[in-house]
């Protein structure tokens, strides 16, 4: 194994080449997707769920880098990225409407997540909101609109468990704790558009701490429809969402 300047990614800050800028996806299989989407892309690193490319925008760096699924492995890699010299991050990944009127396919923007994750807690009491930084929000918004797609803009819930934190009750035991029973009916009449699992790490990370950071998703199920999304609709709408991602990168870091 090459030497490493951090714990977990297996990255140096001489691979980034100065990038300031990453795009990070739960999943280690859409940043060799992402990447390519752009110029001179390289694979950088796999350790565990970290997946590391470099590609260039404009001439410009831009690392790509996947977080795993959840915060507490979202925390690591932000971590190690900001200690390599990023400072805005683009989340993009995939979700699940609880808005009636949210089809799948759809694009939505996050502008702030509920914060039923425990790693945001390691870096800001709950008192403190988990708040997309607002030029990374406008530039995501515009991508989308420029792809031909008017994205939902809004509040995400964003939950540490995929099954009880988001009230599933297809499971084995078919038990959610009294905490969550009734939840997302609940988070429905409060607006809030979506279930997914980063969000509320990497918004109160970043945003206590200095870093810009902004979240967009692609719908794939529609929890007021049905629980088990369609394989080839999850693939059009990750698609989608990864072209929309990079051009709001390309926005950001061209002046
Ligand atoms: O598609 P990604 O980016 O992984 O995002 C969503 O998908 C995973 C759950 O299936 C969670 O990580 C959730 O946030
Ligand atoms: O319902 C969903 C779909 C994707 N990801 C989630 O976290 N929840």
């Amino acid at each position: 194994m090459s030497a490493s300047d951090v714990f977990h990614l297996g990255l140096t800050k001489k691979d980034l080449q100065g990038a300031t800028l990453a795009i990070v996806p739960g999943d280690p299989e859409r940043v060799e997707k992402i990447a390519r989407l752009m110029d001179n892309p390289v694979h950088l690193a796999s350790h565990r769920e970290f997946t590391s490319w470099r590609a260039e925008l404009d001439g410009k760096p831009v690392v790509v880098c996947s977080t795993g699924i959840g915060g507490p492995s979202t925390s690591i890699a932000v971590e190690e990225l900001a200690q390599l010299g990023v400072r805005t991050f683009l989340r993009v990944g995939t979700t699940g409407a609880i808005q009636p009127h949210i089809p799948v396919g759809d694009i939505l923007v996050t502008t702030a997540a509920v914060r039923l994750d425990g790693a945001s807690q390691h870096f800001a009491p709950l008192e403190y909101p988990a708040v997309a930084d607002f030029a990374c929000t406008c530039a995501l918004v515009d991508a989308a609109r420029a792809a031909g797609s008017e994205p939902h803009v809004g509040v995400a819930a964003s939950s540490d468990t995929f099954y009880p934190g988001q009230e599933r009750y297809d499971t084995f035991s078919g038990r959610v704790v009294r905490r969550f029973q009734g939840s997302m009916a609940e988070w429905q009449s409060m607006g809030v558009m979506n279930y997914e699992m980063e969000s509320a790490t990497l918004l109160t990370m970043c945003s206590s701490q200095g870093l810009r950071a902004g979240m967009v998703a692609g719908v794939i199920v529609n929890r007021t429809q049905r629980e088990i999304p369609d394989a080839a609709t999850m693939k059009q709408a990750e698609s989608r969402v990864v072209g929309i991602v990079v051009e709001a990168a390309r926005r950001l870091i061209t002046p």
